[in-house]
C-alpha cells in the first residue's frame, strides 16, 4: 500500500531525489478578474487529451471554480472562518490560509509527485485573485521554489488586453509582469487573455516597437506619462525576452498555439532554469548534512531596543527646532519664491534635456541593431 501522505517532509521529498520529469508545474498567476480561473478551465479543457492535466485551486476565497479540482485549498482551509477566528479582513483571510495550506506543503507536493506516476503530465495551478497574496507573499514563494526544485515548473501571466488599451494601464501590468519574472526566475508566458473583445495586435507593437508606443503615449496627458514613457526604454530587453500569446478563455481562441509555447517555456526550464534548480538543491542537501550552526556570541548580536514610539508632546516650538510644520506657517519671503521657481524651472528644463537624449540614444541603439541584422541577413543571402 503506498505511504500515508501525512508522514511525508518536504525536505525529504526535494532534497534527495533530482527534479523529476514530471507533472509540468504550470502557475496561472494574473491581476484580478484577468480571467485566471476561466484561463485556467479552458487550458485543461484544450490539454486534456495529450496532458491529463492535474487541477489545483489555490484560491481560498473564490465562491465556485468552474472545473473539478483535483487539490481545493478551500479543503483544507475555511477562509471565513479563518477571518472570523483571526478577526481579520478579507485579504488578512486569504494570506492566513495560504500560509495555513504551507504547512502542508510536504504533502501537497508528495500529491502532485504521486499525480506524476499516475500519468497526468502536467498540473495547473490557479492562484488568489489578489495577485500579490501569491507573489509578494512568503507562501508564494514557499510554494514556487518548492515545485521548482522538484518539477519543470513555469509561470503563465494572464493579462486582460481590453483593460491594458491605455498606456499607463498597460505599462501597469508589464511592471507588474517583470517584477514577478525577476522574482520568480522561472520561464514566463504572458497570456494575452480577452481577445475577443479587443485585438492584441497593439501590445505586440507597442512592445516590439518603441515609437509605436511613444505616439498612443502623446494622446495621453496624464502626470504619470513622463515616467511611463522612461519605463518603456527600460523594459525593451524585458520584452525581448518575452514569450505572448494572444487568448481567448472564453472562446478558446489561440489555446492551440498557446499549449505549443507551454512547451516551448518547458524546454526552457530544462536548459536555462533546471541547473539553477539543481544547484539550489544540492547547496541545501550540503547544509542539511552539515545541519545548523549554533551561534556563538548571542549576547554580542545586537542589545533590546524598546518597541514603538512613547506618546509624549511634542517638543515647544523654539527657534529653530520646528517639530512639524505645515507649509503655510512656514514664513516665506517673495525674494525666495522667485528664487525657488527660476530653480524649478532650470531643473525642469534640465530634466526635459535628459530625457530627449535619453530617447535619442535608444533610438540610435535600436537602429543600429536593425542595421546590424538587415547587414548581416544581407550577408546570409547567396
Ligand atoms: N469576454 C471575455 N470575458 C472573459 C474572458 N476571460 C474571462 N472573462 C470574464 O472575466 C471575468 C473574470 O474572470 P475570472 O476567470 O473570474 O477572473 P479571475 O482572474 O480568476 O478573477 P479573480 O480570481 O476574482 O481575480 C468573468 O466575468 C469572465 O467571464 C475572455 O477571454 N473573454
Amino acid at each position: 500500500m503506498a505511504e500515508g501522505v501525512e508522514s511525508i517532509k518536504l525536505e525529504a521529498l526535494s532534497l534527495s531525489e533530482g527534479i523529476r520529469e514530471s507533472p509540468v508545474c504550470i502557475l496561472v498567476l494574473g491581476m484580478a478578474g484577468s480571467g485566471k480561473t476561466t484561463f485556467t478551465q479552458k487550458l485543461i479543457q484544450h490539454a486534456q487529451e495529450k496532458f491529463n492535466p492535474y487541477v489545483v485551486n489555490l484560491d481560498p476565497a473564490c465562491r465556485e471554480v468552474p472545473y473539478a479540482a483535483h487539490v481545493d485549498i478551500r479543503d483544507t482551509v475555511n477562509y471565513r472562518e479563518v477571518m472570523k477566528q483571526y478577526q481579520l479582513g478579507p485579504n488578512g483571510g486569504i494570506v492566513t490560509a495560504l500560509n495555513m495550506f504551507t504547512t502542508k506543503m510536504a504533502q501537497f507536493a508528495e500529491l502532485v509527485r504521486r499525480a506524476g506516476e499516475r500519468g497526468h503530465k502536467w498540473c495547473v495551478i490557479d492562484t488568489p485573485g489578489q495577485i500579490e497574496v501569491f507573489t509578494w507573499s512568503a507562501s508564494g514563494s514557499i510554494i514556487t521554489e518548492g515545485l521548482a526544485t522538484m518539477f519543470p515548473t513555469i509561470v503563465i501571466y494572464v493579462m486582460d488586453v481590453e483593460r491594458s488599451a491605455c498606456p499607463t494601464t498597460f505599462m501597469s501590468n508589464m511592471l507588474y509582469a517583470c517584477s514577478i519574472l525577476y522574482k520568480t526566475r522561472l520561464p514566463f508566458l504572458v497570456a494575452l487573455n480577452k481577445i475577443d473583445l479587443k485585438d492584441c495586435g497593439f501590445v505586440m507593437d507597442w512592445m516590439t516597437d518603441f515609437e509605436a508606443f511613444q505616439e498612443a503615449q502623446e494622446e495621453e496627458h496624464s502626470f504619470v506619462s513622463n515616467l511611463t514613457r522612461t519605463m518603456s526604454l527600460t523594459l525593451d530587453t524585458f520584452y525581448e525576452n518575452l514569450r505572448t500569446c494572444g487568448v481567448s478563455a472564453k472562446t478558446g481562441v489561440g489555446f492551440a498555439q498557446l499549449l505549443a509555447k507551454i512547451l516551448e517555456s518547458v524546454d526552457e526550464y530544462e536548459t536555462d532554469f533546471k541547473p539553477v534548480y539543481e544547484k539550489k538543491r544540492q547547496e541545501r542537501l550540503a547544509q542539511s548534512e552539515t545541519g545548523p550552526k549554533p551561534l556563538d556570541h548571542v549576547e554580542e548580536d545586537g542589545v533590546a531596543v524598546p518597541l514603538g514610539l512613547s506618546l509624549q508632546d511634542p517638543p515647544m516650538l523654539t527657534g529653530n527646532s520646528i517639530f512639524l510644520m505645515a507649509p503655510s506657517l512656514v514664513p516665506q519671503s517673495v525674494e525666495n519664491e522667485d528664487e525657488e521657481e527660476m530653480e524649478e524651472d532650470a531643473k525642469g528644463t534640465a530634466e526635459d534635456q535628459n530625457f530627449h537624449s535619453f530617447v535619442q540614444n535608444h533610438l540610435t541603439a535600436q537602429q543600429s541593431k536593425r542595421d546590424k541584422l538587415q547587414q548581416e541577413q544581407g550577408q546570409a543571402q547567396p
